[in-house]
Order: structure tokens, then C-alpha cells, then sequence
């Protein structure tokens, strides 16, 4: 697994997320903060989309970042051109290799498919570009047509080769043998593509990796087209904390870049989202407070700062005494055991009546009371 590459999306199928656009001093930041936490590559977004765009991409790519940079485009020429004009030098060419694509884009001709695919990469090798091909709603597609076309696109000098589950149909065990096919039949580096429209998108991303995919797509916070793209902190995390691969990453600054995106996006990380939410380390409930103020092992697979992330230790309608009397003694009040347990009782009542946590001050207000 040593040679693993994270190919961030989020400048490219994360601002594809309805509703959301980036303005350019949002990219830059986002790109250099992508490139300064050490993800090794960057879709940086789509040329053809037009000048606003281009200049967009142009600017990124003389910002001098460590990540290679990478444009989106069909397989067009004019597309191509369009990344060659921004300055990129890396192209990623999308094809679609379902039927149910291919009747809707191409009218059912799959030879024109072949000659759009073999136009556009030679166009960009002759650019001298680095091109990686991508078979778009490659999960769906006929087994035999996906291997031949991902084939095809090497004969003709393809880099790489994206295996696209575009609507996110798959499971963890069809996309290993998907993917492990596609491995055995190529001898240049598959990349995974997935979309979260089953909550999959992560698990469809490892299960890929596993069956020898070498480089992945990732977006922060998930963000993307529809349920959006397994999330940067979920791949990096699950990587490093479950299989022991440390990708080098600085993972105490994915809080840092959640945020950012959140923010630019317009979207803030909902509460529970996995590594990045304000919930990935809060505890209310009792037997769960105990057992964090004896080790915060017993409740937490990593430590909150390993992810730049703080641990919430919250008093509400679950606590019990252990919590309650951690928050009072760090305000300098001690209670007897009758009196804790009237405070737990009024604390459960107000947490109910409230329909959240309470506050410190509530808590605080009932002990005095209480007194
Ligand atoms: C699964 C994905 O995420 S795919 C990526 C989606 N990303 C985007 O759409 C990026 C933003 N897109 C855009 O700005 C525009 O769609 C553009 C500039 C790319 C094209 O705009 P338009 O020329 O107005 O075409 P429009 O978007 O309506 O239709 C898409 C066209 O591309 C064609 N097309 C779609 N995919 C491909 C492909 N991989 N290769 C070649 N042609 C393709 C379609 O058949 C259609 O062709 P037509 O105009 O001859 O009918
Ligand atoms: O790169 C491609 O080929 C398509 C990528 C994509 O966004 C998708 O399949 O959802």
C-alpha cells in the first residue's frame, strides 16, 4: 500500500454539490491548505466551464504548491485545451462506459465513444500532458465493456485509470471484486471514485484500496454530487487508525480544513459526521462520561487532537454522578451524596423540559439551588 495517492475532489465534484460555489480567494485557500496538510493531489476543477474558471485554475496552479494539480474534462478536445490554457499539465478525461450512459449521451454508439476516448487522450499526449482516464458510472457498466475500455485507454497511453461508482450503488464486497479485477487486468494504477448515495462511499473506497487501487478521490467533509464522495478525514483516518497506514498527512489540521470548506461551502458539518463533527468526541450519557474520566480510550477510538478536534464532556438528561461532579469541581463546588442526587434529578428534569444538554451555567444555577 505504500504508494498510495490521495486525489482530492473537493475543488471539483465537492463545489459539483448543489447549491454550493466557491469564490476564488476560497479555492486558493482551500488548495493551500490541502496542499499544506500534504494531500498529493488536487482535481482542481473543470477548464471548460470557461474563462471565470479557467482564471480560477490558472491562479492555482501558479500559487507553486507541492500537490500536482489535475483539471477535469470530457473527452473533448476543446476541453482539453481549455486545462492546457490554465496551465495544468496533468488531464483527467471522463468517458461514459454504462449503457445507460452511453444511450443517453451517445445515442447507443459505443464505436464513437472509442474514437472520442483515443482522440482526446492523444490530442493531450501530444501536449505532452499526464492523462488519467476516468470510465464514469464504471459500477454499472457491462464487466467485459469496463475492462476493454479501461484496456483501451492504456493501449492508447493513459496513466491511470478512474473507476467511477457514480450514483454509489455498490457495497464494500462487489466493489472489491470490481476493483480486483480491474487491478489484475491493468498494469497502470487504478484510482477509486465513489459517491456516499447508500452511505457507502468511504467503506466502497477501502474495500477498493484493498483489491489494489493505488490512488483515491476524496472531498472534505464528504462533500459532493447528491450524498456527495467519501470524505477526506474518513479515508485518511480509517487508513491510518484501522489499517496502520499512515499516509503522512497532517491529520491535527482536518478539523482546520472541515471548517474551512464547511464555511465556504455555506454548509456547516453536521453534528454527527464521522472525525469532523462537534459530536465525534462529545459525551453526555453516564456510563459513557465514567469510563472517559477514568480513560478517554474506553469511549474514543483516537485521541479529539490527533484530528485538531476538542472532546465535550456534557452534562444532560444520560449523566450520571461522575460527569455532574466533574463539572462542579472543576467550578469549585462539592455536593454530598443527597444532594447529587436531587441535582441529577433536577438536571434529567431540565434537560427534558429543554430538549438539549445543559448548559454550564444551568447545571451550575441547579447545584447552588441545590445547596
Ligand atoms: C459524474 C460527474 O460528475 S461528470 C462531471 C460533471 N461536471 C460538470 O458538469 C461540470 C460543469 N459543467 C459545465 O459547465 C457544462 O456542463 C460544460 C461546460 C462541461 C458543457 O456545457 P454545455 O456545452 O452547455 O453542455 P451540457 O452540459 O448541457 O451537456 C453536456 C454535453 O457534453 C456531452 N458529454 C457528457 N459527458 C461527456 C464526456 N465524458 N465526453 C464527451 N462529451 C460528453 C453530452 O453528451 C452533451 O453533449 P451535447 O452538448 O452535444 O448534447
Ligand atoms: O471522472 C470521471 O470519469 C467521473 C467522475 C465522477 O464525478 C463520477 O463518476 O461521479
Amino acid at each position: 500500500m505504500s504508494k498510495l495517492v490521495i486525489n482530492d475532489t473537493t475543488l471539483r465534484d465537492g463545489e459539483q454539490a448543489a447549491g454550493v460555489v466557491f469564490n476564488l480567494q476560497e479555492k486558493i485557500a482551500i488548495a493551500q491548505l490541502l496542499d499544506a496538510i500534504g494531500v498529493h493531489e488536487l482535481e482542481v476543477g473543470t477548464p471548460a466551464m470557461g474563462e471565470t474558471e479557467q482564471q480560477a485554475i490558472n491562479k492555482i496552479v501558479n500559487l507553486g504548491l507541492q500537490a500536482q494539480l489535475l483539471g477535469w474534462n470530457r473527452a473533448v478536445i476543446s476541453d482539453i485545451q481549455a486545462s492546457i490554457d490554465c496551465g495544468l499539465q496533468r488531464v483527467h478525461i471522463s468517458i461514459p462506459v454504462s449503457a445507460i450512459q452511453i444511450n443517453a449521451k451517445f445515442e447507443g454508439k459505443w464505436q464513437l465513444v472509442l474514437q472520442k476516448l483515443r482522440d482526446s487522450i492523444s490530442f493531450a499526449l501530444d501536449h505532452g500532458l499526464f492523462v488519467s482516464v476516468g470510465g464514469e458510472d464504471g459500477s454499472r457498466a457491462e464487466e467485459k465493456f469496463l475492462l476493454d475500455i479501461a484496456l483501451y485507454a492504456q493501449e492508447c497511453g493513459a496513466s491511470r485509470f478512474r473507476f467511477c461508482d457514480t450514483v454509489g450503488v455498490l457495497e464494500p464486497f462487489t466493489t472489491y471484486t470490481q476493483v480486483e479485477k480491474l487491478v489484475k487486468a491493468l498494469s497502470i494504477p487504478v484510482e477509486m471514485h465513489t459517491h456516499n448515495d447508500f452511505g457507502l462511499a468511504t467503506a466502497n473506497t477501502l474495500a477498493g484500496i484493498k483489491a489494489g487501487a493505488l490512488s483515491v478521490n476524496t472531498t472534505v467533509n464528504g462533500l459532493g454530487e447528491r450524498a456527495g464522495n467519501a470524505a477526506l478525514e474518513e479515508v485518511v483516518m480509517a487508513l491510518k487508525r484501522i489499517h496502520n497506514h499512515n499516509l503522512g498527512i497532517d491529520t491535527a489540521r482536518l478539523w482546520e480544513i472541515s471548517r474551512l470548506v464547511a464555511s465556504a461551502s455555506g454548509h456547516n458539518v453536521h453534528p454527527w459526521k464521522a472525525i469532523v463533527g462537534e459530536n465525534s468526541f462529545a459525551h453526555e450519557s453516564g456510563i459513557h462520561g465514567h469510563g472517559v474520566l477514568q480513560n478517554p480510550h474506553t469511549y474514543e477510538p483516537f485521541a479529539p487532537e490527533e484530528v485538531g478536534g476538542e472532546r465535550r464532556l456534557l452534562v444532560g438528561k444520560h449523566s450520571g454522578r461522575h460527569l455532574l461532579l466533574n463539572l462542579l469541581q472543576q467550578h469549585g463546588i462539592s455536593l454530598n451524596s443527597e444532594a447529587t442526587k436531587s441535582v441529577l434529578e433536577a438536571v434529567r428534569q431540565a434537560s427534558m423540559d429543554h430538549k438539549r444538554s445543559l448548559t454550564t451555567q444551568e447545571v451550575l444555577d441547579l447545584a447552588q439551588a441545590h445547596q
